[in-house]
C-alpha cells in the first residue's frame, strides 16, 4: 500500500461500485486523498506508529463492519477525524443499541421489545401481537429478518435460533409489522442535512435493493427531512442513511440508521451527486 502524505484517506477492503464512484468524485474535486486497503494497514501504538499516519481526516468504507469498527477505533487514536467515529459505528451497527437511543432521544420507531431467553422471547412475541419481525440486532441486507405470523412460526425460530445460534442469537429483538405501503423510504443525511431520498420498492416485505426491491426517486418533504436529520443528530451520525417506514396511522417512524452507506442506486435516481457531497463535507473537515 502506497500513501501520499494526503490529509485525506479512504478506508476500503472491497472496491464495489460505491467506492469506485466516492473516488472518482474526490478526483473531480482535485483533492489529494489515499486509498487505503485496510487488509494491509498495520498500526502501532508508538511514537514510531503515529508517524506512520499522515492524515488528518478519513472516510471509513469498509464492508466489513467489525474491520471498519476497528480501524476507526485505532486511528482515533493518532487524532484521525474519521467519518463516521468509532461510538457512532458501535451504535448504528446495533440495531438494539440504535433502538435505544432513537427511543431515548425521542425519535419515532416500531413498537420494538427485546427478550434474552427463548421462553421469554415467546410471551413477548404474543403480547406483541402476530404478525411480528424478529431480527438479528446486527447484520445487514435484510439477512436473517424474519415475519412471524403465528405461533407455530415464533416456537420454530426461537428453536433454531437456542440450538443453532452463537451468542449473537441469545437476544431476541422484536418488532411490531408495520404496515407499510410496498415501500420504505431511504433517507440521505450529510453533515446534519437531508440530502435525497429514495423509494425502495418490493414485491416482497423485505424491501431491500440488496434482495431485489426497485430504488425510484422519493421527494423530500420537510417531514422526511426533519426526521432523518433528527434521527441522525440522535446518534451523531455524519455521513449516514436513514431507514424510514410509513405507518398508515402514525406515519413516519425510523428503522434503522446505516453508518457506511451503500448509494449506488440513488444518485441516478435522485440527481444528487452523493459522493460529491460526501466529499465536500470530508473536506470541509481538514
Ligand atoms: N417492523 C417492520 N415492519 C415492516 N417491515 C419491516 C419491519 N422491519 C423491517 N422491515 C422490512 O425489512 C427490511 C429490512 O429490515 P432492516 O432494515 O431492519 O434489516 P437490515 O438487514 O438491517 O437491512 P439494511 O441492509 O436495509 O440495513 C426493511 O427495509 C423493511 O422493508
Amino acid at each position: 500500500m502506497e500513501t501520499t502524505m494526503a490529509d485525506l484517506a479512504v478506508l476500503y477492503d472491497r472496491i464495489r461500485p460505491d467506492e469506485r464512484m466516492l473516488f472518482e468524485a474526490l478526483d473531480d474535486l482535485g483533492v489529494p486523498y489515499d486509498k487505503v486497503y485496510t487488509p494491509q494497514l498495520r498500526l502501532t501504538f508508538d511514537a514510531a506508529g503515529q508517524a506512520q499516519v499522515p492524515w488528518k481526516v478519513a472516510i471509513e468504507r469498509c464492508v466489513s463492519q467489525s474491520r471498519g469498527h476497528g480501524v476507526t477505533r485505532a486511528l482515533e487514536a493518532f487524532g484521525v477525524r474519521v467519518i463516521n467515529p468509532s461510538d457512532v459505528i458501535e451504535l448504528c451497527g446495533d440495531k438494539l443499541a440504535t433502538n435505544a437511543r432513537l427511543h431515548h432521544e425521542g425519535v419515532p420507531t416500531p413498537r420494538t421489545g427485546v427478550a434474552f431467553d427463548g421462553e421469554t422471547a415467546l410471551a413477548l412475541i404474543e403480547d406483541i401481537g402476530y404478525p411480528v419481525v424478529l431480527k438479528p440486532t446486527v447484520g445487514s441486507w435484510g439477512r436473517m429478518v424474519s415475519k412471524l405470523n403465528d405461533r407455530d412460526a415464533a416456537e420454530a425460530v426461537i428453536e433454531h435460533k437456542e440450538v443453532l445460534g452463537g451468542p449473537q442469537h441469545g437476544i431476541f429483538y422484536i418488532q411490531e409489522l408495520i404496515r407499510k405501503p410496498d415501500r420504505d423510504i431511504r433517507a440521505f443525511v450529510i453533515g446534519g442535512q437531508c440530502i435525497g431520498a429514495i423509494y425502495r420498492t418490493s414485491e416482497h416485505w423485505i424491501t431491500n435493493t440488496a434482495r431485489g426491491a426497485k430504488a425510484s426517486n422519493c421527494p423530500v418533504t420537510p417531514d422526511i427531512a426533519e426526521l432523518a436529520v433528527r434521527a441522525a443528530a440522535a446518534v451523531h451520525g455524519q455521513i449516514v442513511a436513514i431507514d424510514l417506514m410509513e405507518d398508515p396511522e402514525r406515519g413516519l417512524m425510523v428503522i434503522e440508521v446505516n453508518h457506511t452507506m451503500e448509494f449506488k442506486n440513488s444518485v441516478s435516481t435522485t440527481g444528487v451527486n452523493i459522493p460529491r457531497l460526501m466529499g465536500e463535507y470530508a473536506i470541509s473537515l481538514l
